[in-house]
């Protein structure tokens, strides 16, 4: 029930207002647009994309900004709330759901940092709750293997080219060392020595777990750069290099193919971001379109 056209009548300056904030906020820190993206992708990966990331801990359940893969990691929140207000102010209270916020910000990040627009679907309504053990059961972590990796995403619905061109998110945006230490320390056979010297240099054996390295060489620009990296063994990452084994197998052929074409890198990422924005909508009577996008209405 999701479509491109879901604002037009309720509030036509909907979508606009939110790509103002969008574009301040990257022109003044491009990181946020990765963060902005990767919230997206967090929101929809539980329970589906229904804002359920946003939400503050209460008494009565706790959140999933504390759950493992988002505690001193998930970031943008500030200009989520930045952007109600934006949208709020536009359209009126009730109108623009924080679900859609994120899906808009996920695309409008990608098109300021050098991506190509796609077919943004909009409708979502936001959740009344949020569940941290689902966050920690439902996003994939960067210590996963290939097959864990791809049966995670299966059980969203999302295939092996999805896999592959939805980590092309890593094209941007930065990474902390407890993440990549264990890569970048153990995994000699399949690590780029220069990325493995830079890296350790960031990232001493012990201590500096919040230090951060970029995903991939060219880490503010959305470009295929993040795959020829695979190809030459400088997935920072763990499950990034997973990706990219040399011999053909696992995702071998997605990642050569994307690395080699740029513009339908940008294209089919397109088509697995709208495929991920249809996970589990609340549409219709279900859930509510909140008036602050940390808290369920009162
Ligand atoms: C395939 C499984 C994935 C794993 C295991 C994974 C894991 C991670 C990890 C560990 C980080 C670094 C977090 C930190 O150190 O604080 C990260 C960052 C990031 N991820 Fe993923 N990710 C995956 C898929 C995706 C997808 C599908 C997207 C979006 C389409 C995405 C977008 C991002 C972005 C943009 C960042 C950088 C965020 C920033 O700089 O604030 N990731 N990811
Ligand atoms: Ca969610």
């Amino acid at each position: 029930q999701l479509n491109p056209d879901y604002y037009d009548k309720l509030c036509p300056e909907a979508l606009s207002a939110i790509k103002k904030v969008v574009e301040e906020a990257v022109a003044r820190e491009p990181r946020m647009g990765a963060s902005l993206l990767r919230l997206h992708f967090h929101d929809c990966f539980v329970n589906g994309c229904d804002g359920s990331i946003l939400l503050d801990d209460t008494p009565t359940f706790t959140g999933e900004k504390t759950a493992a893969p988002n505690k001193n990691s998930a970031r943008g929140f500030e200009v989520v709330d930045q952007i109600k207000a934006a949208a709020d102010a536009a359209c009126g209270a009730g109108v623009v759901s924080c679900a859609d916020i994120l899906a808009v910000a996920a695309h409008d990040s990608v098109v300021a940092l050098g991506g190509r627009p796609y077919n943004l679907q909009v409708g979502r309504r936001d959740a009344l709750t949020a569940s941290k053990a689902a966050a920690n059961n439902d996003i994939p972590r960067p210590t996963f293997n290939f097959a864990a990796l791809l049966s995670n995403f299966q059980s969203h619905g999302l295939g092996l080219k999805d896999l592959v061109l939805l980590s092309g998110g890593h094209t941007v945006g930065l990474a902390r060392c407890t993440n990549f230490r264990s890569r970048v320390y153990n995994e000699t056979a399949n690590l780029d020595a220069s990325l493995a010297a830079s890296a350790r240099a960031v990232c001493p054996p012990a201590g500096g777990d919040d230090n951060l390295a970029p995903l991939d060489s060219t880490s503010t620009a959305f470009d295929a750069a993040y795959f020829r990296g695979l190809m030459k063994n400088r997935g920072l990452l763990h499950s990034d290099q997973q990706l990219y084994k040399g011999d053909g197998s696992g995702g071998d052929r997605y990642v050569k193919y994307y690395g080699e074409n740029g513009e339908a890198f940008w294209k089919d990422f397109g088509v697995s971001m709208v495929r991920m924005g249809n996970m589990g909508p609340l549409t219709g009577g279900n859930g509510q379109i909140r008036n602050n996008c940390r808290k369920v209405n009162s």
